[in-house]
Order: structure tokens, then C-alpha cells, then sequence
């Protein structure tokens, strides 16, 4: 059994306490529970106490020599960062394409012209799973010096089964391999293969009576996601192949009104899908109707920030009581970045939000995003011990120094796999 980890006197300790049954909404998610000289106590990979060290040393003072100490203290200690919207899994990189829109295209010419995702689709599809896993157990490792304990990871690269499933296949065994959680959902309705485009009804049957059944059957995915957008699946395609996801046990997810408003987050609503991403061009009413159902708005700015495209009205969200969450979208096309601190700065500088709301964004808003808000994203007894510690003083310097990374140490289920900014030995692939 591993030693315990006494992490102690945080300048800062972020707890976030009290959002683990639902996500946190308007002013309440500025509360972040900070503790001042915060001392956290983790054992078997569980949090066992949060308080001041004060309260720590009271508890534990009999036993300070089975727990390997962490000294925070000047530092930020947070819960673990969530990212909830990740392409992780995919092979090549399309730094020409980002060319061409520095010259004027854009994101649908290139790719209706064959590139983009297809581009990617064509890449994924010739690398191995060798490849795949060592590619994306690398990004992973980015990741975890980044901060980040868990990753949501999708599919969509194939959109045919074989190449569909070696994705997911590649994220279970990302997800046994490599210390951070990566957490599955099935995008075959990524986009139309050019052989369905004459007739995309055909796909959408492909995906809704084999290939979802298939992914649900074999158990390879929690979440069914579709890019819902003009050109792409439309919201009648989309809520057919999110009801069939349901049918067979998948929670809808969707890409929504991302490049042109597509009623994408009115059908999120309607659906009861967990999150609805992008939203860049919501409406004011389907903001309100995901308000309504706690549909958990996953804001991905660093993809309008690389689209050169005008963010999502995050400050609006917030105000209308929509669970606003943050995610890299790390992919090949839109946002290849792991930097999930950077996204953070943006959040308030295109999008309005506070630093605040940002941290609550990251943390249990994102792990309510992939319903995990009772395992992760707090810092409160029983959750997971997924703690990340900052060399920084405190929250607001996380979005205000920008472009730094100032990971120092990160615990994951209760093992330091981060220490000084570095890998542990072990995580290294060779
Ligand atoms: N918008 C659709 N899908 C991805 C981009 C994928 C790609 O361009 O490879 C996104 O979320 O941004
Ligand atoms: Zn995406």
C-alpha cells in the first residue's frame, strides 16, 4: 500500500466544497472555499481531510511519519483540472491547413474541400495503434504537467467502425496505462464520409442500428457526441443519433452552434444532453432552455481564439444561470493546445468571465460535465486524491501570469506524479 500524503499550508487551498451533487450556477460559482494555511490528507488514494493545518496536525499528529509530506506552503493548491472536451486520440498534424487560413480560408472551405477532419479521419485511419497510443499517451503526459487528472477523450477520427473502434480501443488503454483518467465518448457523427454525401440519411442509419450499438455492446464508450452544425448533421440527424445513444445506455453530448446558430442548444435541452460545446453562436433562448435543464455549457475558447472567431458569450451564460464549464478541445484543426491554464486566461479575457468562475469552470463544473461531479473537481472527503499545487500564491495569478506553466506538483489518486514542474521517472515512455 502507498504512503499517505500530508499536503500542507497552502497559501491557498481551493476546496470548492459543496458542488458535488450539482453544478455550480451564477454567484455561486465564485465560492470557492479557499482555506487559508490549507492542509489536505489523502489516503488510499481518497481524501481523508481538508482544513486548516492547524485542524491537520491535530488529527494526524501521531502519524506524521507514515504520510509522505508536501510543503505548499506559498502556493496554490487546487483540485486536480478537468478538461472535458478533448480529440485526444488522432495521428498527423495540420499546421498547413492553419496556413491556408492565415491567407483566407476557412475552417468549413477547407473542409468541405477534403481536409479537416477528413484529413485527420485519413491520418487516424493509416497509423497503427501502436502509434495512436504513444502519440496520445504523450499529449496525456502534457496534460498531467499541465495540471490536468482527468481528460475526456473522443472518438470521430473514422467514422467507420474499424477505425471508430481502434480510437476507443486506444483511449480504454490510455485509461489503464497512463495515471490520468480518460473518460470515452463515441463521435461516429463527426462528420458525413464523402461516400454518404449524396445521401447522409444512409450514415446516420449506419451509426444509429450498427455502430452505436456496437460502442454501447462492448462497452467502449459513457458519452455520444455530434458535430450539429450547418453542412454537417443537422438538428433532425443529431436528435435521432443522440435518442439512439440513449436507447443503449450513451448520454448525449453535442457540438453545438458553433459556426453558424443551428438551434443546437435548444435541442441539448430537449435531449437532456449532459453538456452542449462551442455554443459560440447560441441563442438567447436555447441558452435559457439549457439554463432550465442544467445542461452544463462546455466553452472551448481557445477554438475561437485559433479561428480567429469571436467567443462564446460565456458572461451571458453565467448570468442566465447556464453551468458554465472549460475545456481545451485539444485536437489537430481548431485547437491543437493541452494548455488548459491557457484556456483559463481567455475565459476572461474574450469571454467576461472572473477568475473565479474560470477555477470553478475547470474543476467540479467540468467534472460535472462528464458526470463525475461526486468522484472529482473538489476538494472535500471521499472524493479521489486529485490535487494539483501551483507555484503561484493564488487563483487569480493562474489566469493573470499567462503562458507560464506554473504546475509544481501534482498528486493523482493519492501518488505524486508531478513533482517541480516534472514527470515522475516512471510516467516516461520511451
Ligand atoms: N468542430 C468539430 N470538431 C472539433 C474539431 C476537429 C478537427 O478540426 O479536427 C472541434 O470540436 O473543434
Ligand atoms: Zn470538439
Amino acid at each position: 500500500m502507498s504512503k499517505a500524503i500530508f499536503i500542507r499550508n497552502a497559501n491557498q487551498l481551493v476546496t470548492l466544497q459543496g458542488g458535488a451533487h450539482a453544478p455550480l450556477v451564477k454567484e455561486a460559482m465564485s465560492e470557492l472555499g479557499i482555506i487559508e494555511n490549507g492542509s489536505v490528507w489523502i489516503e488510499d488514494g481518497v481524501i481523508q481531510a481538508v482544513g486548516t493545518d492547524e485542524e491537520l496536525l491535530a488529527m494526524f499528529e501521531g502519524r506524521l511519519d507514515e504520510a509522505e509530506v508536501v510543503d505548499a506552503s506559498g502556493k496554490l493548491v487546487t483540485p486536480g483540472l478537468v478538461d472535458p472536451h478533448t480529440h485526444l486520440v488522432f495521428a498527423g498534424s495540420r499546421e498547413n491547413e492553419f496556413n491556408m487560413r492565415l491567407q483566407g480560408a476557412t475552417y468549413m472551405d477547407i473542409m468541405n474541400a477534403g481536409g479537416g477532419i477528413h484529413a485527420t479521419t485519413r491520418a487516424t485511419k493509416a497509423a497503427s495503434n501502436e502509434e495512436l497510443f504513444h502519440a496520445s499517451y504523450g499529449r496525456l503526459n502534457q496534460f498531467l504537467r499541465h495540471g490536468v487528472t482527468t481528460v475526456e477523450a473522443k472518438s470521430g477520427y473514422g467514422m467507420e467502425w474499424e477505425t471508430e473502434r481502434k480510437q476507443l480501443e486506444v483511449a480504454k488503454r490510455l485509461n489503464e496505462n497512463h495515471v490520468i483518467d480518460v473518460v470515452s465518448t463515441f463521435m461516429g457523427a463527426h462528420a458525413v464520409p464523402k461516400e454518404y454525401k449524396e445521401n447522409p440519411d444512409e450514415f446516420v442509419r449506419l451509426l444509429v442500428e450498427e455502430m452505436i450499438p456496437m460502442v454501447a455492446e462492448l462497452g467502449l464508450a459513457e458519452f455520444n457526441d455530434v458535430f450539429c452544425e450547418h453542412g454537417v448533421f443537422t438538428p433532425e440527424q443529431s436528435r435521432v443519433i443522440l435518442e439512439a445513444g440513449k436507447r443503449h445506455g450513451l448520454i448525449p453530448k453535442i457540438h453545438a452552434d458553433e459556426i453558424e446558430p443551428y438551434e443546437g442548444a435548444e435541442l441539448a435541452a430537449e435531449v437532456g444532453a449532459i453538456s452542449a460545446d462551442h455554443l459560440l453562436k447560441a441563442s438567447e433562448k436555447g441558452m435559457r432552455a439549457m439554463a432550465e435543464k442544467g445542461v452544463v455549457g462546455v466553452l472551448l475558447p481557445g477554438t475561437a481564439y485559433f479561428l480567429m472567431a469571436e467567443s462564446a458569450n460565456g458572461r451571458k451564460m453565467i448570468d442566465l444561470g447556464v453551468p458554465v464549464a472549460l475545456s481545451t478541445d485539444c485536437n489537430p484543426g481548431s485547437s491543437p493546445t493541452v494548455s488548459l491554464p491557457f484556456i483559463m486566461n481567455l475565459g476572461c479575457l474574450k469571454m467576461g468571465m472572473t477568475p473565479a468562475e474560470v477555477i470553478t469552470a475547470t474543476t467540479i463544473n467540468a467534472a460535472h460535465a462528464l458526470n463525475r461531479g461526486q468522484e472529482i473537481g473538489s476538494l472535500e472527503v471521499g472524493k479521489k486524491g486529485d490535487v494539483t499545487i501551483f507555484n503561484i500564491e493564488n487563483y487569480m495569478k493562474l489566469q493573470y501570469s499567462y503562458g507560464v506553466n506554473h504546475t509544481d506538483t501534482v498528486v493523482k489518486n493519492g501518488q505524486v506524479v508531478v513533482r517541480g514542474g516534472h514527470l515522475v521517472e516512471e510516467l516516461s515512455l520511451s
